[in-house]
């Protein structure tokens, strides 16, 4: 399979290429070229695999000639034995025909693991087998920091760098990255917003003159199409799960940089019946804007209760965008270029596509609070605040009573417990599993630093 920029102008690559590549030359993202088609038939005969068998057979064509058989299965294996709970993605039914998809049965506990274990035993095989060393550099508003570090932090072939906003992720997400004390592994806590971590990484992938001769920068964001790939699986997961693909099902996902809904949105596309995808946002809320008004204006970031979501500028609704102007290459390079100033506004047509596709839902911190409350009321299940978020956009926005409805469950309540305290007083604070029971305890290690790509890649480059 051949992967393709976004904005049309980069050469397309191969799938062990795209790994490796990151941002695309023009700076676009890579797509696949033709995603893969399965028949309802098809679908139908997975039911009963177990996540690892079906891993196998979703991502299958997409590695197929980067990886042999038996090296995808041994990947996969790997990536999900660390998990605590058997069926890897188990699902918590939370209402009449409501289920959460409990994402955060990984050793981070966020959705991030799915992805991210992959990846990092994904890129330990290809550096091995090319004999190379690179640089990995990411952006986190908190969760994909920790999961690409414990993905990664066993590579002996590269060095990772993670960008995190000063100050604004939950303290229990800070230890999960600032503890891991191996040689190659820094973090950097930086003066800014997740926007700005994310800008000068994207910066940094544009202009790699400030690494050494030889090195290169890998990225572990959702830029990276294996994210993606990684995470379309526990959709037909949860769907055959539900009576899938003979019964529809719909989900409603926690966005902020839209990989993991996109994720949904391919799943699709590829053959799943899916009958709603429903994009909810918290008080960043540009892409309920853009769904329910077509306005995609940038507006200042706010510090809210699910701060993993504290996100503006969500890269992968270019990969959306490229689907709904007809994958014109040109016509997504001019609409990035507008949205420099602040704002775009996109065509009718695409429009229309868009709100075929996606229903939205904006809340606030008082209305994510009320749902834990009310979850926790009705039946003792306590809910991170993202994941309150989808719970509650579900319900408002459902169009159908008998279609199933899967709320994606992206965090565990206890890397969070500010907002958990808020919604159920008198509770104890859900306590962090055992491998982490100590995590208070132990030491730390990062490095504050301005809002300043030099000062940024010059402790990069002093650091390798
Ligand atoms: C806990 C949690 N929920 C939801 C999201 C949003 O996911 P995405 O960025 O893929 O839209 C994130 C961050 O990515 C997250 O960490
Ligand atoms: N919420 C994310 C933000 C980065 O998103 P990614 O999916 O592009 O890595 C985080 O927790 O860091």
């Amino acid at each position: 399979m051949k992967y393709i920029s976004t904005r049309g102008q980069a050469p397309s690559l191969s799938f062990e290429d795209v790994v490796l590549t990151g941002l695309a030359s023009d700076g676009g993202l890579y797509v696949p070229e033709s995603l893969p088609k399965f028949s309802q038939s098809e679908i139908a005969s997975w039911a009963g695999l177990s996540y690892q068998e079906l891993a196998f057979k979703v991502m299958h064509p997409f590695v197929s000639e980067a990886l042999s058989d038996d090296e995808l299965k041994q990947l996969i294996e790997k990536s999900y034995a660390s998990f605590r709970h058997p069926a890897i993605a188990p699902l918590v039914q939370t209402d009449h025909n409501e289920w959460v998809l409990e994402l955060f049965q990984g050793p981070t506990l966020a959705f991030k693991d799915f992805a991210l274990q992959f990846l990092g035993n994904l890129l330990d095989h290809i550096l091995k087998k090319r004999d190379q060393k690179v640089v990995v550099m990411g952006a986190t508003s908190g969760d994909t920091g920790s999961a690409a570090i414990e993905g990664c932090r066993h590579c002996d072939n590269l060095d990772i760098f993670i960008l995190h906003p000063h100050q604004r992720v939950s303290e229990v997400q800070r230890r999960q990255m600032t503890t891991v004390l191996e040689d190659n592994v820094y973090n950097i806590a930086l003066e800014g917003n997740f926007d700005d971590c994310q800008n000068m990484v994207k910066a940094s992938f544009a202009d790699q003159s400030f690494l050494p001769e030889g090195r290169q920068l890998v990225a572990v964001n959702s830029i990276n199409f294996a994210r993606i790939m990684a995470q379309i699986v526990y959709y037909f997961y949860a769907a055959l799960a539900l009576g899938g693909p003979a019964r529809a099902v719909s989900f409603s996902v926690p966005t902020g940089n839209f990989g993991d809904i996109f994720a949904g949105y391919l799943a699709k596309q590829m053959g799943l019946p899916i009958e709603q995808l429903i994009v909810a946002t918290n008080q960043n809320d540009i892409l309920h804007r853009c769904i329910s008004a077509n306005d995609h204006s940038k507006q200042s970031l706010v510090h809210s209760l699910s701060p993993s979501m504290d996100i503006m500028v969500s890269s992968n609704f270019e990969r959306l965008l490229f689907d709904l102007y007809g994958r014109n290459g040109r016509a997504i390079a001019e609409l990035m270029e507008q949205f420099k100033s602040g704002s775009m506004t996109l065509s009718e047509q695409a429009m229309a596509k868009l709100t075929e596709g996606f229903a939205s839902y904006r809340l606030d911190d008082d209305e994510t609070v009320a749902v834990i409350a009310e979850v926790w009321d009705t039946c003792e299940y306590l809910l991170d605040p993202h994941t309150a978020i989808g719970v509650r956009a579900a319900r408002k926005k459902r169009a159908n009573a008998s279609t199933p409805m899967v709320c994606l469950a992206t965090a565990h309540p206890a890397k969070f417990p500010e907002a958990v305290a808020k919604a159920c007083e008198g509770i104890d604070s859900p306590a962090l599993p055992h491998h982490m029971a100590d995590l208070f305890e132990r030491e730390e290690r990062y490095q504050v630093l301005a809002h300043d790509t030099q000062a940024v890649q010059s402790f990069i480059a002093n650091n390798l």
